[in-house]
């Protein structure tokens, strides 16, 4: 038997848990695939490095509103597929040497392999014999792509977010199953790179949980992109001429060289052993912690998309930054922060989101006050020859504070930071407005008029 002061499973956002507190102390780390996990591997940082490469062949093909006639010549996938894995791997492999020397930061052993429980604070972890056993443990698995059964019961080939960036060649046409974050990505990827995408949703439009707005004005700006097939129910997956053929409920077939499912993610806690802990499961396989990120069982601990309402790296990393603390202050614990949550799509054109929707805002009893601010309306806008992109604000008239905020459109990942600030700081959006200089003519201004487009009683009221 092995025991540790520490033991982390998982070294995505796992791996930063050993700080200079456990210097001294004894850290164990279980890793069954690449060090680094999704983020790095597999997930944001590929991702964004795909995404720059469609921004460019986009911008070219889209030039010609402008009066400037370019055009894509031709896409080297091998070298941008190179370019992309040529950076992350060597960091993913040199994070593991750092650990497997030990570290700086603390007294850390790697294990190789797939870890399960076999009590409240012991392991096995296979291809080794000795049982791991630690005073503290965190659970930090991640998460993975969900397969529908009739895809996975009809033997066809598919690809997914882990596989699809690592294609030997680009195909004529894909098929994407699914029309949510990766889908949404990927689209935009391969589309832009020439490919012929269609889009199979279940609904009518993509991103369906979004604010209605933002939904919609999306699903207008991509249907002149890609091929969306509505209101889809797969009923078989098979071999068509092409490659891939989907058979739908309604009679419907869909065809492509090339199948990409992105139909959600699953924690990976289903084949951990917590049957043999005290660590309760919710339905959807998310172990539940209390806002400190402590299990049922003391000592045992868990973050990230194990357990987390979010799927997102910022807020993993952030539940990391808690869990370390706590680990080593149990009388001060600092509690998740998941108040003011932002996130973003970086599709063609990208999404951001923090806060409510319309709909959230109005249910939740809220008397609100909304503008829609088109981006062409700004002087901005009109530079970029912009018809179609949304900036919406949803406030609470009587408080004055921002509800939610979205972006449909260029830049909206970083057009919404001020957002993101001011709900995070309790600022009023009238005073957000006027408070402080924006920059003329910079595209910050759709935010700006957006703000000056809310409706408030007079203050004195
Ligand atoms: C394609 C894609 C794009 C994304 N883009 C973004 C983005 O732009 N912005 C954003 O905020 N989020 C994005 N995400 C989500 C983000 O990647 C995840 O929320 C985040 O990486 C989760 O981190 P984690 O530490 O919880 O899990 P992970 O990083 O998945 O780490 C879990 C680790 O645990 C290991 N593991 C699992 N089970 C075991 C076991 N039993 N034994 C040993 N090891 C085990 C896994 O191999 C893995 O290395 C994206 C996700 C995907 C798939
Ligand atoms: N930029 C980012 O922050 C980013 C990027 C990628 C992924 N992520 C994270 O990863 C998570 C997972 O991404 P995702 O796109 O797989 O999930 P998602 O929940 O965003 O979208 C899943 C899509 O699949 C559809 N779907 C589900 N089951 C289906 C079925 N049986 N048949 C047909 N369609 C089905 C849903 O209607 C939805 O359109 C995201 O929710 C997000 O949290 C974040």
């Amino acid at each position: 038997m092995a025991h540790y002061d520490l033991v982390i499973i998982g070294t995505g956002s796992g791996n930063p848990l050993v700080t200079p507190d456990f210097a001294d102390k004894k850290v164990a780390i279980i890793e069954k695939g690449v060090f680094g996990g999704t983020c790095l591997n597999v997930g944001c940082i590929p991702t964004k490095m795909f995404v720059q490469a469609a921004e460019v062949a986009r911008s070219a093909r889209e030039s010609s509103r402008l009066g400037v006639d370019a055009s894509v010549q031709h896409v080297r996938w091998s070298d941008i597929r190179e370019r992309v894995f040529g950076r992350i791997d060597p960091i993913a492999l040199g994070g593991r040497e750092y650990r497997e020397r030990g570290s700086e930061d603390g007294n850390t052993t790697v294990y190789s392999g797939h870890a399960r429980f076999t009590g409240d604070h012991s392991l096995r972890v296979d291809g080794y014999d000795e049982e791991v056993t630690g005073d503290q443990i965190v659970i930090a698995t991640g998460a993975r792509p969900v397969i529908p059964a009739v895809i996975t019961d009809s033997g066809v080939p598919y690809e997914t977010s882990d596989t699809v960036m690592r294609i030997a060649d680009l195909p004529s046409s894909l098929v994407i199953v699914g029309g949510g974050f990766i889908a949404l990505e990927f689209a935009h990827v391969f589309s832009s790179l020439g490919v012929d995408v269609t889009m199979v949703l279940r609904g009518e439009r993509v991103l369906r949980h979004a604010d209605d707005d933002v939904s919609q004005t999306l699903t207008n700006a991509v249907e002149n992109q890609w091929t969306l097939v509505r209101n889809a129910e797969l009923t078989s997956a098979g071999h068509g001429a092409d490659g891939v053929e989907l058979a739908l409920s309604d009679g419907r077939t869909v065809n492509g060289d090339l199948l990409l499912v992105a139909t959600g993610r699953r924690p990976n806690t289903d084949d951990l052993g917590l049957e043999n802990t005290g660590v309760e499961v919710r339905p959807d396989g998310r172990v539940v912690v209390d806002e400190y990120g402590r299990t049922g069982v003391d000592g045992v601990w868990s973050l990230g998309d194990a357990s987390s309402p979010f799927q997102l790296k910022h807020v993993a990393n952030a539940e990391e930054r808690c869990v370390a603390h706590n680990l080593v202050h149990p009388n001060d614990l600092r509690p998740f922060p998941h108040d003011v949550v932002p996130s973003a799509v970086f599709t063609h054109p990208q999404v951001a989101t923090v806060g409510m929707s319309e709909a959230q805002a109005r249910a939740a009893g809220h008397d609100v006050t909304v503008k829609v601010q088109a981006y062409g309306a700004t002087a901005y806008g009109w530079a970029l020859e912009d018809t179609s992109s949304i900036c919406k604000v949803i406030a609470d008239k009587e408080t004055r504070k921002l509800l939610g905020v979205h972006f449909v459109g260029p830049d909206a990942s970083t057009l919404i930071q001020p957002a993101i600030q001011a709900m995070s700081f309790g600022l009023a959006a009238d005073e957000m407005a006027r408070g402080q200089y924006w920059i003329h003519p910079a595209l910050t201004e759709v935010l700006e008029n957006a703000l000056l487009g809310l409706e408030f009683p007079p203050h004195d009221a």
